[in-house]
C-alpha cells in the first residue's frame, strides 16, 4: 500500500542514509501494528486511485497534472469524491486534472517567501521535518532535489501524500514517512532540511534545533520557520494555555532569539531571512477544509491579536549552516 519496502531499497544504495535501515523497518511496522480508526476508510479510498502517469506535470510553479486530453467528466467526478473523502485538506492548492483543490494553507505563499534564500536544491537529498501532506516536497522536486525525504506523524497527511503520488505517476524521488523527528537516528545525511511550522509544538525547542543538526551532512543547510513575537535576544511567549485555539504549543521566541538560540545549537552563518504577519487570506476555511481557521481565530475587535489575546500570527524564516 505504501511505499516503505521501496524505499528500504533506496536506503540499502545509500551509503550515507544505509544505517536508517538499523531501527526504520521496526519503527514503521509497529506504526502499522498501531494505526487504526479512520485508517481502514482513507485505505480503501487510497487502493482507488490511479496510477498511471499524467501528461504534463507542473511542480516549479505549483503542483499541478493534467493530461493531454482532459480526463473524461465521469473519471474527473469520481477522482473528486476520492479526493474529498480525505477531507480536511490543510495545506496545498492542488491542481489534480482540473480539480482545484483549494486548500486551509496557501502553502504556495511560504514557499516563495523562502525559496528565494535558500542553496539551490538541484541534485540534494531533502528532508522535510513535519511536511505535512507533502506540498513543499513537491515543490523542492520541482526545483530539481534528488530525492524528498518528508517526515509526519499524521496518519492523513501520509494518505492524502500518497494519494498525490499515485496522481503523479509514482514519483519515486519523494517518500513521506509516519514519523516524528524524535524518532530519527543522526543521520548526518541530508544536503538540506526543513523545519517549518513545527519548533512551536516541541516541548523542548534547543533539543528540536540539535536534532535537526544532527541529520545535516557537514556544511549541510537548515531552514527554520516558526512562528515569533516582536522582541530582542530574550524575548520569548509560552502561552498559558492554547495560542489561536491550538493546544499543542510551547516556545515563540522573537527572531533574534531563535538566531541565539541556533548559534547557541552550534549552526553558524545564522541568518533571518523573512518575518512576516500571516494573513487572512493564507489561511482560511475552504470548501475543502470547511472546519474553523485563522479568521475565527482571530479577536474580532482586533485583529493584530489573537482571541486569546496574545500577538496574532508572525512567522520568520531563518537559514543556518551546520560546520560539523
Ligand atoms: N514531532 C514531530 N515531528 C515531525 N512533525 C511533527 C511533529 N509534531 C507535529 N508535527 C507535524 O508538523 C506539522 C506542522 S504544520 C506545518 C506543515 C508544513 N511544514 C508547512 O510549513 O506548511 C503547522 C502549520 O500549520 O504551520 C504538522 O503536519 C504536524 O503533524
Amino acid at each position: 500500500m505504501f511505499s516503505f519496502s521501496e524505499f528500504y531499497q533506496l536506503l540499502a544504495q545509500h551509503e550515507t542514509l544505509r544505517p536508517w535501515l538499523n531501527t526504520l523497518p521496526k519503527q514503521l511496522s509497529d506504526w502499522e501494528d498501531k494505526a487504526h480508526g479512520d485508517m481502514g476508510r482513507w485505505m480503501r479510498a487510497l487502493k482507488k486511485f490511479p496510477t498511471d502517469k499524467p501528461d504534463i506535470i507542473d511542480i516549479k510553479n505549483e503542483v499541478s497534472v493534467r493530461n493531454e486530453n482532459a480526463i473524461a467528466d465521469g473519471e474527473q467526478k469520481r477522482l473528486e469524491s476520492l479526493l474529498r473523502l480525505l477531507h480536511p485538506w490543510r495545506k496545498g492548492p492542488y491542481n489534480m486534472h482540473g480539480i482545484h483543490i483549494d486548500t486551509e494553507w496557501r502553502s504556495d505563499w511560504k514557499w516563495d517567501r523562502v525559496l528565494p534564500h535558500i542553496s539551490p536544491l538541484k541534485g540534494r537529498t531533502v528532508l522535510d521535518v513535519g511536511c505535512g501532506n507533502g506540498y513543499h516536497m513537491w515543490r523542492m522536486l520541482g526545483e530539481e532535489a534528488k530525492l524528498t525525504v518528508g517526515i509526519d506523524p499524521s496518519n492523513l497527511f501520509l494518505i492524502q501524500f500518497e494519494a498525490i503520488k499515485r496522481l503523479m505517476g509514482q514519483d519515486d524521488r519523494a517518500f513521506l514517512l509516519p514519523l516524528g523527528i524524535e524518532d530519527l537516528p543522526e543521520l548526518k545525511a541530508f544536503d538540506t532540511v526543513f523545519s517549518m511550522g513545527v519548533l512551536y509544538h516541541r516541548r523542548s525547542p534547543l533539543d528540536h534545533i540539535i536534532q535537526l543538526k544532527n541529520q545535516l551532512r557537514k556544511d549541510g543547510e537548515v531552514i527554520l520557520e516558526t512562528l515569533v513575537i516582536d522582541g530582542d535576544e530574550n524575548a520569548v511567549l509560552v502561552p498559558t494555555h492554547r495560542y489561536a485555539q491550538m493546544h499543542n504549543v510551547y516556545f515563540f521566541p522573537s527572531a533574534k532569539a531563535l538566531k541565539v538560540w541556533m548559534e547557541k545549537c552550534g549552526f553558524v552563518d545564522v541568518k533571518i531571512v523573512d518575518e512576516c504577519v500571516t494573513s487572512i487570506n493564507e489561511q482560511r476555511s475552504t470548501e475543502w477544509m470547511t472546519n474553523n481557521s485563522l479568521p475565527e481565530y482571530l479577536d474580532p475587535n482586533d485583529p493584530s491579536k489573537t482571541i486569546e489575546g496574545y500577538p496574532a500570527p508572525k512567522r520568520a524564516v531563518l537559514i543556518a549552516r551546520n560546520p560539523d
